[in-house]
């Protein structure tokens, strides 16, 4: 018998090929190029949105009957206030269909809607872009799509990732993480940038280049001592608490200083080399989104990681499009990841005290 989920995993691979070309195409194209102003989000509005409808529009082809809970909705492109939001709608459809409709490669499928005379009308690459508009449940099939995650680390040029995940039931079953600035081995960085983290739950997680060449298994490195620990967080310190993460730092010995690198590339980056992501709120109100942590919780998962919230807890990922109340997420190897949660509650407490 086949091996389950692989026409899933080929279809994600195929569509996060695509949509991370197409970001990386408009990075070159846009923002390096320097024609926008430092604070013109607009380069990353149109790769947002054309990378979304790319992904739908493979997916959907793939598997007519699935749901999706996409990050982006296009009801702002519906209806265009003037010249500028319709050249800019004009760029993402024109983009989006580049992306469909080039050259078929090794394991890409006619049949999912792409290759040469695809091109979609404008409408059909509006309606793939609001296919994401499912809200999530407990029940069933679903994909998440994050077209491109860590906004602010692609306008910098720095690490941002192409996120697919299939739920099924509220489990994830397959995750695909396109890196296209993540270096393919650290150990030799002559080598370059660009891969791809693909994970089937019960069959391992391997990383590839973009397009799906090389695939090697990864599996989170043994932590043998205090010394080799170091934390992952974010960038952006409005997104996960850097000062919460010092404490942790100081309770567990840990004397690297912490890596810090937007978005999931986080955890394609702990799958292989080790680390402990930690992502504690930075105060009331935000939600994590279940498109932000699918497809890397599967990723670390199947790399002999463990993810949880900050009491233990698995993710629940069929509580709607976001993880419900915000507890935090942390990410690591199964033999550090007792030790963390002591280290976090103790560091909890200490900040009680502190209030
Ligand atoms: N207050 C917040 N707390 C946690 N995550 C946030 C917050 N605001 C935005 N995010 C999300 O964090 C993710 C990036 O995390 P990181 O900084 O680790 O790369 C993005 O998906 C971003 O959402 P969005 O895409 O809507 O900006
Ligand atoms: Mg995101
Ligand atoms: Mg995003
Ligand atoms: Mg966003």
């Amino acid at each position: 018998m086949s091996q389950p989920y692989v026409t899933e995993e080929q279809a994600a691979m195929t569509a996060v090929r695509r949509a991370s070309q197409l970001a990386s195409s408009v990075f070159n194209k846009l923002v390096k190029a320097e024609t926008l102003t430092k604070d013109d989000k607009s380069p990353v509005t149109i790769a947002d949105f054309a990378a979304q409808a790319v992904i739908s529009t493979i997916l959907h082809n793939a598997f007519p009957t699935d749901l999706i809970v996409g990050e982006e909705d296009a009801s702002e492109l519906r209806s265009p206030n003037n010249a500028e939001e319709r050249e800019m709608r004009e760029r993402i459809i024109s983009l989006a269909n580049e992306a469909l409709t080039s050259e078929l490669m090794l394991g890409d499928n006619p049949t999912w809607g792409i290759g040469p005379g695809t091109a979609k009308s404008d409408s059909e690459i509006l309606d793939a872009i609001d296919r994401g508009n499912y809200q999530g449940g407990s029940q069933g099939r679903m994909w998440t799509i994050d077209p491109i995650d860590g906004t602010k680390g692609f306008l910098r040029g720095d690490q941002y990732a192409v996120c697919v995940s299939l739920i099924v039931d509220a489990q994830v079953h397959v995750g695909v993480l396109g890196c296209p600035n993540l270096q393919k081995n650290p150990e030799h960085p002559e080598e370059g940038n660009g891969c791809m983290f693909v994970a089937i739950r019960g069959q391992g997680t391997r990383q590839m280049t973009l397009s799906g060449s090389n695939p090697t298994f990864v599996k989170i490195p043994p932590t043998n001592s205090p010394e080799s620990l170091f934390l992952l967080e974010s960038v952006d310190p409005s997104h996960s608490s850097h000062s919460f993460n010092s404490t942790v730092s100081n309770l567990l010995k840990i004397t690297q200083p912490s890596v810090r690198m937007d978005s999931q590339a986080k955890y394609g980056s702990l799958a292989r080399s080790g680390g402990i992501y930690m992502r504690m709120p930075t105060g009331a109100g935000y939600k994590e989104k279940i498109w932000d942590h699918a497809p890397g919780s599967i990723i670390i998962e199947e790399a002999g990681g463990v993810v949880s919230d900050s009491r233990g807890e698995p993710l629940n990922f069929g509580l709607g499009r976001t993880l419900g109340d915000n507890f935090g997420v942390i990410a690591c190897g199964k033999d550090t990841h007792s030790g963390v949660l002591t280290a976090v509650q103790q560091a909890l407490q200490e900040e009680k005290s502190k209030a």
